[in-house]
């Protein structure tokens, strides 16, 4: 599916400070139905602040977030799920006491939005066919990402942000974790992938967002956004994640 001009999620002046720092400084982005939008930066820059905006595990100090008409800024994060922002996290996040197949029904529980899937479609989704009854803390690694994601597939979301959900992954892993970010876009999905992974950004983001210190310093088609000098400059003159 090609992406449209309709915005399904548009921030504006978004900002918000821990004691004297700006961790999110009057910053703005917009994603498109269908697009996948990379929200880059140097480590410190406020992606994953800017995240848990969005998805209200943070309150913000001023600005918006639009979710299609509707300002979700300052809501509470189950409110924010149940309108259809579903996340992943940096450390990635599951219930380990739990089987796989609760661990999505906890995400289903959350669905007040018609038609999230059944607990085995939104497995074989993610390429967890077939594992519904095994416990979560048998998982590789790469299969933690998977159920997670799953979870989050059964919001049914109408925007999925995901804060760097291919760290760590081998060079294996990556192409397999690409295939599968890719088929979500494939199938209409909306996404905004915070992600220091330079293939994955070039093969899945028709657009970027750079931050550097809160701000936003660019924004625009992926392949110009990185060659943009001051993208580079900001980079270069970080400390980056290996
Ligand atoms: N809860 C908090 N309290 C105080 N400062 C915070 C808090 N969360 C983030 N910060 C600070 O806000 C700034 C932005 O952090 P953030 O984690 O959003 O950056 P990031 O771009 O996601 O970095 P990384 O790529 O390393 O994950 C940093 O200086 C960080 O130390």
């Amino acid at each position: 599916m090609t992406s449209t001009n309709t915005p399904v999620l548009k921030i504006e002046g978004l900002t918000r400070r821990f004691g004297g720092l700006v961790a999110v400084n009057e910053m703005g982005l917009t994603v498109h139905a269908g697009e996948i939008v990379g929200l880059l930066g140097p480590n410190g820059s406020g992606k994953t602040t800017a995240i848990n905006l969005i998805s209200g595990v943070l309150r913000p100090d001023a600005g918006s977030v639009m979710l299609g008409d509707t300002d979700i800024a300052g809501w509470p994060t189950f409110k924010i799920a149940r309108l259809g922002v579903a996340r992943t996290f940096q450390l990635v996040r599951v219930l380990d006491g739990m089987t796989c197949g609760d661990n999505v029904r906890a995400g289903l529980s959350f669905n007040h939005r018609e038609g999230g899937g059944s607990v085995e479609d939104l497995l074989a989704r993610v390429g967890l066919a077939g594992h519904s009854d095994r416990p979560a803390s048998e998982l590789t690694y790469i299969d933690r990402k998977r159920l997670e994601l799953a979870r989050a597939l059964a919001l049914r979301p109408r925007v999925l942000l995901l804060d760097e959900w291919l760290a760590g992954l081998n060079p294996s892993e990556l192409l397999i974790g690409i295939a599968l970010i890719r088929s979500l876009k494939d199938e209409g999905l909306s996404i905004l992938m915070v992600e220091h992974v330079m293939d994955a950004i070039r093969s899945l983001c028709s657009r970027c967002v750079v931050m550097s210190s809160g701000r936003r310093i660019a924004d625009g088609p992926t392949d110009a956004v990185l060659n943009d000098p001051a993208v580079i400059e900001a980079y270069l003159g970080a400390p980056q994640h290996a």
